[in-house]
């Protein structure tokens, strides 16, 4: 029965940090020397490849963000996916999807790939990042007439896509799937935590999409399972992430791999909805000299359909505060983000003892562990899920309806992406964050800017910290709100051409501050 499963859920979970085998929690990673992981066979019934949300109450507003486009020559925008040209299938398969109308990142992007440019392109969260790449370079494959791949103990790709955990990509490849379905273009996922063997005999199968984390997608470039000279596409999805310095090194080098194209020979897609200065401009290593900087909005800037509530406790309440919030938010999904593993496993078996059916995910859960938690999530099954910032990026998931910070993260960019599993697609959501005093004082600065520019309320006890936070000169939160901070414009001596850059912007969307 349904409810006999949630016990062992919560009795494996309980398990898993020692609490009923051992009153005094263990921390052993129960990651073993082999991972012999095979993943359940995907579903091929179209009802499942097809299932989608709605998009919400707040969709068509994404027409009134500005939208700043910088580089030489942008093409011209679409307004409707006709007008992108999409072979049948493609168009068939984004109707089945659900998508009736491109949304902003959607209306720029697939023109400017599908002109060959190469593109850094910063949208906020939930607004359709995904299709927007996957949907031309799939066009230009078939428009190219892709040979339909076949068994060889080499595969090459024709693109790669990168993104920095095992579940987002997961993701990504099933979108990739989707839009693919019923052509003779092949997407394949690799990712670290699956039994190896496995994952080698699916991809000689055949592949045109090369969906990877950059561990695994590393390991078979070394094992000569994937060669690197047909790629004409390289994306990078949470490209800031990609590009920062845990990834750094293998990105460049994947592009320094034997057999892969120069940039002037490829196109590379990147993607984000953040994207700090430094990274930018080491981003320009990778991008043709040409490259479009697309930005939708607030670089940076957080979904606007999430209601962000900030919190001041102490240390010691936050448990009690947290239990609060989730009587009332009752059986809605409800994703709770804590910055260690360790706090990640405590704060599930806290709430499993307290009857709350919870999950968790975290860096040091087996793969099997990680997929099941997530799984139980969607279904429902486990409506909370415990979360470390592995899950902060990218994953859609339906119904997330609340996102609660128990503990803030040391970054403001990962709190923008962290709130961002709500209020996807233009439904709404909500994000309470617990703030510690003690703790996340360096955060102040940089979180009223965020609440300012999506338009939240900023509690005044934040204003103050921010306004006592060490360095304020200069302090201006509502200041650069619509910059369409392309690090291009700020240093000419890097793109002199860009001093003469064509911008353009559609349906300026003007705010007031709140007490303006
Ligand atoms: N044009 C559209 N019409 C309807 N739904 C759409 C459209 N484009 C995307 N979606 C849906 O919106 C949801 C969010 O899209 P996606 O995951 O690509 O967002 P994202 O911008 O990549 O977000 P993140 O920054 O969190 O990675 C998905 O469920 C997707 O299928």
């Amino acid at each position: 029965s349904s409810s006999s499963d949630l016990l062992s859920s919560q009795i494996s979970a309980c398990r898993y940090v020692g609490w009923i085998t051992n009153p005094y929690p263990v921390f052993l990673p129960s990651r073993g020397p082999k991972v012999t992981y095979v993943p359940p066979p995907l579903p091929e019934d179209e009802d499942t490849i097809f299932a989608h949300y709605a998009s919400g109450i707040n969709f068509n507003k994404y027409d009134d963000i500005l939208v700043d486009v910088s580089g030489l020559n942008p093409p011209q925008a679409i307004y409707t996916f006709k007008e992108a040209c999409l072979c049948e299938s493609l168009e068939r398969n984004v109707a089945k999807s659900g998508y009736v109308k491109p949304t902003p990142v959607q209306k720029h992007g697939i023109p400017i790939i599908a002109a060959g440019r190469d593109i850094m392109a910063c949208a906020q969260t939930g607004s359709g990042k995904t299709a927007a790449f996957l949907l031309p370079i799939l066009q230009k494959l078939m428009a190219d007439g892709v040979a339909a791949s076949s068994f060889s103990e080499q595969q090459e790709p024709e693109a790669i896509i990168v993104a920095p955990t095992r579940e987002l990509i997961n993701q990504i490849f099933l979108e990739a799937r989707k839009f693919a379905h019923g052509t003779c273009v092949r997407p394949v996922v690799l990712y670290g935590g699956i039994s190896t063997g496995h994952q080698i005999r699916d991809l000689l199968r055949g592949c045109n999409v090369l969906c990877g984390t950059p561990g695994r997608l590393m390991d078979m470039i070394g094992r000569g399972k994937v060669g690197l000279t047909k790629l004409r596409y390289l994306v990078m999805d949470e490209a800031d992430r990609m590009l920062d310095m845990g990834f750094e090194p293998e990105m460049r080098r994947l592009v320094g791999s034997p057999g892969m194209p120069s940039k002037e020979e490829r196109q590379t897609l990147m993607f984000s909805a953040t994207y700090p200065e430094d990274i930018q401009r080491m981003a320009g290593d990778f991008l043709k000299k040409d490259y479009l900087f697309l930005a939708v909005g607030v670089v940076g800037g957080a979904c606007s359909d999430v209601e962000q509530k900030l919190v001041q406790v102490t240390k010691f309440s936050k448990r009690d505060q947290l239990l609060d919030i989730l009587k009332n938010t009752g059986t809605e999904r409800t994703m709770v983000f804590v910055e260690t593993k360790r706090q990640a496993d405590f704060i599930a078996a806290f709430l499993c003892q307290e009857n709350v059916a919870t999950t968790s995910i975290h860096g040091d859960r087996e793969q099997r562990e990680r997929e099941q938690a997530l799984g139980d999530f969607r279904s429902g099954k486990c409506p909370v899920l415990v979360a470390t910032s592995v899950a902060a990026r990218g994953l859609d998931i339906k119904d997330v309806q609340h996102v609660v910070n128990f503990d803030l993260p040391n970054n403001i960019d990962d709190y923008v992406h962290r709130i961002g599993r709500t209020g996807r697609c233009g439904n709404t959501g909500q994000a309470v964050s617990f703030y510690d005093p003690e703790q996340d004082n360096q955060l102040a600065r940089s979180l009223v800017k965020i609440l300012c520019s999506a338009q939240q309320e900023v509690p005044s006890w934040l204003e103050q910290s921010a306004l006592g936070a060490h360095g304020t000169s200069g302090f201006n939160p509502v200041g650069r709100v619509f910059a369409s901070t392309d690090s291009r414009k700020s240093h000419p001596y890097i793109a002199p051409s860009l001093q003469s850059h064509s911008s353009y912007t559609l349906n300026v969307f003007l705010f007031v501050h709140p007490g303006t």
